[in-house]
């Protein structure tokens, strides 16, 4: 027996026949002998129309408060609707909202874009167990919290992806099923290009990424909460049948082993490229990096400015790139110079809370002005962080900002 966390999007049940559809995969899978938990979203767009309801009556004198309130009527009404279908269709089921005695997902009181308190929400994820060995199938709504002093909250658009993958790890799920309007991940988005592919799988790393700059299909955050050990992947509702194989998520999401502080072991050597306007003519950016790549070496880190490009490699391979790079530029009408600069050291700092974690970047440069190391560059993505001091400085700025991610 397994256990399947299956989360349907708004429009998965966007209508009657639609949730009809959704119970029945949900029920199919119960009777292979399987327990399911049901996550859902709002019904087709509600949540869009109940924000352009407010926003055409009462506009921005509504409360966050009674906001939070009006958004969770969306996912209110469609658990109730999908466990009153999956008992119409034979089996037990009770549908879990904010007001449950076993209401799973605790949260602070921001209570438009809560934040979770995993640790209580874990140990009350377990609560839906009693549920789950009764037979019964538990749906929950999505995209909800409930908050210190017992009010709704909300997880922030598109948050039921995140309750699906909280629910799975603290069940310790086999699997989170997110079934959704595509046939999986795509090459890109299906209704923006219609000759978009069908991905059969997608790495943990590149799913948040590709999330993380816009890719609706999943929440950035749910990752945050798949173990290792738990499969995942995104199906569409149009098959209904949940062992549709989808696009399964691959590899873990590592967590709380993936937040490392690394201090480049090799000196790193600084390449600066000049010249007017430079970046008004496209494709230099390309040159550089292909004469470097034709030559095997690898690019650490690169930074573009109006009239100059920086390039970091390893120290190695500087006197190659700096004789290469040279003849490029004064073949070159654009660019006017180059040096190459003074050893430094690399600091590389991820964590998958960055993109979670305003104030993250003083928290790491602030130490480092104290105590007088210059931060040669720095550059910060969504997981990661790079800083470029002075070779001399490196020992220790690693020393002063390890301790940063704790
Ligand atoms: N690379 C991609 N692959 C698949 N879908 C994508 C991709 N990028 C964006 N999307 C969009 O994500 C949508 C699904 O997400 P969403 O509308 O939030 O679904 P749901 O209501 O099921 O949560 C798709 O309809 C598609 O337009
Ligand atoms: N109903 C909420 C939460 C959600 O996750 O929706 P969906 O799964 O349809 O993206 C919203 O529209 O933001």
């Amino acid at each position: 027996m397994e256990l399947k966390i299956a989360k349907f999007g708004g429009t998965s049940i966007g209508n009657g026949k639609k949730i009809r559809k959704a119970a029945q995969s949900v029920v199919n899978e119960y009777m292979k002998g399987n327990k399911v938990v049901v996550v859902v979203s709002a019904i087709n767009k509600t949540t869009d129309n109940l924000i352009k309801i407010v926003k055409d009556s009462v506009d921005s004198n509504v409360t966050d408060k009674q906001m939070a309130e009006i958004l969770s009527m969306g996912e209110m009404t469609s658990v109730r609707v999908m466990s009153s279908v999956i008992e119409s269709l034979g089996v037990k089921s009770e549908y879990i909202d904010p007001y449950s005695d076993e209401w799973p997902l605790l949260t602070n009181n921001k209570v438009l874009e809560a934040k979770i308190d995993f640790k209580a929400s874990e140990l009350m994820s377990k609560e839906l167990n009693r549920i789950l060995d009764q037979g019964i199938i538990p749906v929950v709504c999505g995209f909800l919290g409930k908050g210190p002093d017992g009010e709704i909250t909300t997880l922030g658009r598109g948050g039921s992806d995140i309750t699906a993958f909280l629910l799975g790890h603290s069940l310790n799920a086999d699997e989170v099923i997110i079934v959704t309007d595509v046939d999986g991940v795509m090459s890109t988005d299906p209704n923006k290009i219609q000759k978009a592919k069908k991905l059969d799988k997608i790495s943990v790393e590149e799913m948040r990424d590709l999330a993380t700059h816009g890719a609706q299909v999943l929440h950035p955050h749910a990752l945050k909460y798949k173990d290792p050990l738990i499969n995942a992947k995104i199906i569409s509702h149009e098959y209904g049948d949940l062992s549709n194989p989808g696009t399964t998520i691959v590899g873990p999401y590592e967590g709380e082993m993936m937040k490392t502080t690394i201090l480049y072991p090799e000196p790193i050597s600084v390449v600066a490229i000049v010249g007017d306007g430079m970046l008004k003519k496209p494709g230099l950016l390309s040159k550089i990096t292909t004469i470097l790549a034709k030559n095997d070496i690898n690019i650490f880190g690169i930074s573009a400015g109006q009239n100059s490009v920086t390039i970091f490699i390893n120290k190695k391979n500087s006197d190659e790139a700096y004789h290469l790079l040279h003849d490029m530029v004064i073949d070159s009408e654009e660019l006017s110079s180059l040096s190459l600069g003074k050893e430094i050291a690399m600091l590389t700092l991820v964590s998958p809370d960055f993109i979670e974690t305003p104030g993250i970047i003083s928290d790491i440069t602030v130490p480092l002005r104290e105590n007088n190391i210059n931060i040669v560059e720095i550059s910060s993505s969504q997981t990661a962080v790079v800083i470029f001091v002075e070779l001399a400085d490196g020992e220790k700025a690693f020393e002063l900002v390890k301790d940063v991610l704790e």
